[in-house]
């Protein structure tokens, strides 16, 4: 039993498309049916209309544990509402910034290479502030970013890493999975976790907890954590550096022990950041063109 009280997980091949990363999930071995899973199929019964794929189980994953520590939203104050007033450009500046906007990201790439030259402290904290300006599930902000610059600290990580991902290529995840990443040339060896000047944790939150330890739900919090995380990208490259957005297979419970955080939070993915390294290379990919991504109805 772990923390949360959850069964011990194991690795299983999934075939269902998109379900987990790279094709294969971690499951808890646990009895097909428990409470939750029970009163999940009750709920989605009596909400046809909400797409299971999308729907915000937030709430009923955590039902199991309700009780008096969840916090009652009706003792919630109001606020107040204030005027709102955007920036409105003539239709040809908005067409040019969206144009420059697109070639500033469309220049953005994963660099696996990264340099030790240092990096302004401040950098970090306006990209991380930025990141933080991101819509929320009911703005519980369920983000929490570690950012790691201790030589000792980061070596620590890279050991933990670096253990997990040999076993992930080696054994756990199968030949399709190497093959799938062949093309990126990765393996499980990860310099730039010694070398980046900074390494940015993004964990979310599952739940929050107030001053008075109640527990607060995080309505889609792993939704939410994620376009904070596309929006930092986003910082990183406007201010040109460049990071690995990655997700460290099976490394997340380890992490959060190491970096002291609390059982609420799961690492969601590790951003090595820095100035590229100036013989870094990028594999040759292409982008999808508009005609394939879009759809004007
Ligand atoms: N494998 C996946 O499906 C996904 C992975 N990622 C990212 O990939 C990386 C690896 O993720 P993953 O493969 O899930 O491995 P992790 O290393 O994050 O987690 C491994 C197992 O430990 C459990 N766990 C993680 N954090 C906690 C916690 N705070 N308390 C209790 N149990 C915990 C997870 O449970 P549980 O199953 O409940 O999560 C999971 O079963 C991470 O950066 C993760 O964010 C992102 C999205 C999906
Ligand atoms: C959700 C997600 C998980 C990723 N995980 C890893 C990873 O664990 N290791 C890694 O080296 N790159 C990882 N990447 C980076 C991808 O390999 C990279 O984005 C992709 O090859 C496209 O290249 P580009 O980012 O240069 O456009 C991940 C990207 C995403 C969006
Ligand atoms: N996490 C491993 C494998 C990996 C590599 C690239 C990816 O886009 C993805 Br998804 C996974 C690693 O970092 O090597």
């Amino acid at each position: 039993m772990n923390e949360r009280g959850s069964s011990v997980p194991t690795v299983t091949e999934c075939s269902m498309p998109g379900a987990q990363e790279d094709g294969y999930m971690l499951v808890k071995s646990k009895d097909a049916e428990t409470p939750s899973s029970r009163l999940k199929a009750a709920k989605v019964d009596s909400r046809p209309w909400v797409d299971q794929e999308v729907q915000d189980d937030t709430e009923l994953e955590q039902r199991e544990d309700e009780g008096d520590d969840w916090v009652d939203r009706s003792e919630e104050q109001d606020i107040p509402h204030v005027p709102y007033s955007a920036m409105r450009y003539p239709e040809e500046t908005m067409v040019e910034r969206s144009k420059e906007f697109y070639r500033l990201l469309n220049q953005r790439r994963t660099v696996r290479l990264i340099s030790p030259e240092p990096v302004p402290r401040e950098v970090i904290d306006n990209v991380i502030l930025t990141a933080g300006t991101a819509p929320s599930g009911a703005h519980t902000e369920p983000w929490t970013f570690v950012v790691v610059s201790d030589p000792e600290m980061k070596h620590q990580i890279r050991q933990i890493v670096e253990e997990e991902e040999e076993v992930n290529y080696r054994q756990r995840m199968g030949d399709k999975w190497v093959k799938d990443l062949a093309k990126l040339r990765t393996n499980w060896i990860k310099d730039y976790l010694d070398v980046a000047p900074y390494l940015i944790l993004i964990f979310k939150q599952t739940y929050g907890i107030l001053p008075n330890n109640k527990k607060k739900t995080h309505y889609y919090n792993e939704i939410s954590v994620s376009i904070a995380s596309g929006i930092l990208l986003a910082a990183l490259q406007n201010v040109g550096l460049v990071t690995v957005t990655s997700t460290p297979l099976n490394c997340g419970p380890q992490l959060r022990l190491l970096l002291k955080r609390p059982a609420n939070e799961k690492l969601l993915m590790l951003l090595p950041v820095g100035y590229p390294a100036p013989d870094a290379t990028v594999p040759e990919l292409e982008r999808k063109p508009l005609e394939d991504i879009v759809v004007h109805i």
